[in-house]
């Protein structure tokens, strides 16, 4: 199950502009042991750290979810939004309330979104779309459906062309249905790495939190990057990084919890999920 070509320790990075502040300025060159970076969109990280062939990783929530028993969080990390995210968007024709029988195309980079929308389809809406995966392309998506779901630079990057859609932000419809803020990604590492390499990992810990600490002390290099890969203006990126969440604190945690009892309820995951975060010498379990 592990392709690993050498003893490098492999990292996973996710490949969207979200998650730059913690990565930005963390060099796995300097680290103390060798590490290969495996950059890739969400899903494909899920897969590789649900098959334990990567070590470390942001992966969706969901993923985690999914996973938790051979997984452990690491603290005070997360991409979460208290409300509108800006990067997690339903393309419509009609509101969402009146697709609730709809077709909804899936982008198929993502876990915790898609099952996102699932959820607030059924409870929120009390509808029963027809769903179908689809690459992240909207004009293919919406030539079958009445609804299309991007996430992360493919949503970011279709909301600012004319498309004539209704937009609605899942950040925000969470946020207004259940009064909680929405964690889409979290960093995971294997159990067994955890055990095997707790030095090292507080090493890696440091070095993501002083990226998260200098890349949002002064954004500007963060910026003047998606400027130029992505496109948009200044104000825009300075806005979605500052809207960005990045910590991993109490009421995310509450809030991730009912996502993953809502998730369990429909039957989206199989169990109950607990959610171990590592610390220097002892797991911690969130409360339930
Ligand atoms: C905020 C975002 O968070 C993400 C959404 C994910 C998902 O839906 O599975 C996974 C990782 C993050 O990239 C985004 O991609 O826009």
């Amino acid at each position: 199950m592990n392709n690993r070509e050498n003893d490098d320790i492999l990292i996973g990075k996710i490949k969207y502009t979200n998650v730059w502040p913690v990565f930005h300025h963390f060099d796995a060159k300097g680290l103390s042991r060798p590490v290969t970076m495996v950059t890739d969109v969400p899903s494909a990280l899920n897969r590789r750290m649900l098959g334990g062939s990567l070590d470390l990783s942001p992966v969706s929530s969901f993923a985690f979810g999914y996973g938790a028993e051979n997984l452990v969080l690491l603290p005070e990390l997360s991409v979460s939004s208290d409300g509108p995210v800006n990067s997690i968007l339903l393309f419509s024709r009609k509101p969402p309330e009146e697709i609730r029988n709809g077709v909804i195309a899936l982008t198929n980079t993502s876990a915790t979104s898609i099952n996102l929308l699932k959820i607030i389809m059924e409870k929120a809406y009390e509808g029963k779309p027809t769903y179908w995966e689809s690459e992240p392309v909207l004009d293919q998506m919406m030539e079958r459906s009445d609804a299309a779901l991007l996430i992360g630079d493919h949503a970011i990057q279709a909301s600012w062309r004319d498309h004539g859609y209704i937009v609605t932000d899942l950040g925000e419809v969470w946020k207004q249905w259940t009064g909680y803020g929405m964690t889409f990604a979290v960093w995971a590492v294997q159990r067994t790495f955890a055990d095997s390499h707790p030095d090292f990992l507080s090493e890696v810990l440091g070095a993501f939190a002083a990226s998260k600490r200098q890349s949002l002390g002064n954004l500007t290099p963060l910026v003047d990057k998606a400027i130029d890969e992505i496109g948009g203006t200044r104000e825009y990126w300075e806005h979605y990084f500052r809207n960005l969440c990045y910590d991993f604190s109490e009421q995310r945690q509450k809030g991730l919890a009912l996502y993953f009892t809502y998730a369990h309820e429909m039957g989206l995951l199989p169990k109950e999920v607990r959610m171990d975060i590592w610390s220097e010498n002892k797991l911690t379990r969130v409360k339930e």
